[in-house]
């Protein structure tokens, strides 16, 4: 009888190897069959989807000792050394001493919690009941190996306390077994032959003229592949680039600079007072080193801080103190780098961005992390005016992908007028994305550069989020390899 079954000659000789063990682990299959236990395992589930073998998946699970566990299954749980250790009331001070503090400090909560001791008024007092736990028993019986509950004589809360104690921790041992079922037995007996089956075929065969009377392995379209999880940029960087390639399509140059600044460069030419909180050692990183003041610029900014220069501006008053402005900080915002590159270029028209990370002492959480990228720009021409700059950004933020864009009032110490651009997000509502503005004259006037400046520092981790659907920032730089997996490749 020719066997209704398409199978290939690994399965055949599987099938033939199970029928002589019954039923077989992995490597007694492999071994029997004289094949890697891979391709042993691959035939058995094609078996296995055509009723002919079963495959068995047993779980068994094993608790071990972490080395914390090992040490006290030897000496004795920190309580037991303590309660064993003492006579009678023993001030907590003196334990300290006898046993180490760590020691004593364990020992004590679980004295108190097992009922052997009370604590009154800083001194460990015997209850005179310290009968041996079950944690205890359990303990001994690992005898450092692997060991099933069954094998700890331990119930569920006994191994629930060893594993909140961490002294020990749970593993799971996977079993296979491979067995042939009756409709198997039925095509071994009716006789199968084992012939060689071809999987490629090669020029030699096609020259030759051989593969007239070869068999080839049928091809099974409906067996899953396994994944393949492709190379491709990291999701943020996909829409950094994403960003900064709207901006050079727009016509924009990418600048890059430092990422230590000095204070001058950070704060001062960009009209921030010296007593400004954003200043302060709670929001800045503060370098010990310093840099040199640009010669040309230094007493022009000084001018105008102090008393506005030769402008109709007021300054802050004051002294502008050039050993404040020498120091080095981490830069608190990618704006040290455009306004230094206008300093540079005064002469119109520049369309200059940056989009680089900045440092500010955050405490981490869900929405903030002290390394943080911002999309920074600055347009500056003849006529340029506000309503160019909110066209600019709501052209960004369009080719991004967010339809609805507004902008609110805002304050910067060197733009006026100043906005925050916020675009809206369907379940969130308008989401807030940074600053921008027009410098003002006590910015631009002591660099010499006559005409308007459009300038913005966006978030770019923020927007990440929107577009990613993260709700936690952190994402971002934890690089989870899972979410990493599952991330688009390209952006559809
Ligand atoms: N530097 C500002 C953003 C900004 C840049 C340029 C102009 C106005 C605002 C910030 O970090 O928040």
């Amino acid at each position: 009888m020719t066997p209704k079954y398409n199978i290939t000659s690994n399965e055949k000789n599987v099938l033939i190897s199970l029928e002589r063990l019954g039923k077989a682990s992995p490597g007694e299959l492999a071994g029997k069959a004289g094949m890697k236990v891979e391709t042993a395992m691959q035939a058995a589930f094609l078996l296995e989807e055509k009723g002919l073998a079963e495959v068995d998946e047993t779980v068994t699970e094993n608790y071990e000792l972490t080395d914390e566990g090992r040490k006290y299954a030897s000496e004795g749980l920190p309580e037991r050394m303590v309660i064993e250790g003492i006579s009678g009331p023993t001030p907590m001070q003196d334990l300290k001493q006898m046993f180490s503090p760590e020691v004593a400090g364990i020992a004590t909560g679980w004295l108190r919690r097992k009922g052997w001791a009370n604590i009154e008024d800083g001194v460990v007092v015997p209850t005179g009941k310290a009968v041996t736990g079950k944690d205890e028993q359990a303990l001994a019986k690992f005898n450092g190996q692997a060991r099933t509950p069954g094998e700890l004589e331990a119930d569920a809360g006994t191994i629930a306390d060893l594993l909140k104690r961490k002294l020990a921790v749970r593993k799971e041992d996977k079993h296979r077994s491979v067995s042939i079922t009756a409709q198997g037995l039925e095509l071994v007996a009716s006789g199968i032959v084992i012939e060689e089956e071809v999987a490629q075929i090669s020029s030699e065969m096609l020259k030759s003229g051989q593969w007239k009377d070869l068999k080839f392995r049928p091809y099974n379209i409906h067996t899953k592949p396994k994944p393949v999880y492709g190379a491709k940029s990291h999701p943020y960087q996909r829409l950094i680039d994403q960003m900064r390639r709207i901006f050079l399509d727009m016509g924009f140059t990418e600048i890059k600079g430092e990422v230590v600044q000095s204070s001058f460069w950070n704060f001062d030419s960009l009209f921030q007072p010296q007593d400004h909180p954003a200043r302060e050692m709670q929001d800045t990183f503060h370098l010990s080193s310093t840099s040199e003041l640009p010669g040309e610029y230094k007493d022009n900014v000084c001018a105008m801080h102090e008393y506005g220069g030769d402008t109709d501006s007021t300054g802050w008053g004051g002294t502008w103190s050039e050993e404040i402005a020498c120091r080095n900080v981490l830069r608190t915002h990618t704006t040290a780098l455009t306004i230094r590159y206008l300093a540079d270029n005064p002469e119109p028209p520049v369309k200059a961005f940056s989009i680089d990370r900045a440092y500010r002492r955050e405490t981490i959480d869900p929405t903030h992390t002290p390394e943080f990228e911002q999309l920074e720009g600055v347009v500056m021409d003849k006529d340029m005016s506000f309503a160019n700059l909110l066209g600019c950004l709501k052209e960004f933020y369009h080719r991004m992908g967010f339809e609805d864009v507004r902008f609110r009032p805002g304050y910067f110490p060197y733009t006026e007028p100043s906005v925050e651009p916020e675009v809206y997000v369907d379940g969130l509502g308008w989401v807030e994305l940074g600053g921008a503005g027009v410098f003002r004259k006590e910015v631009t006037y002591p660099l010499g550069i006559k005409y308007p400046v459009l300038a913005w520092g966006l978030g770019v981790s923020r927007l990440a989020m929107l577009k990613l659907g993260l709700k936690d920032l952190r994402l971002l730089y934890q690089s989870d390899i899972d979410w990493l997996r599952r991330s688009e490749i390209c952006q559809l």
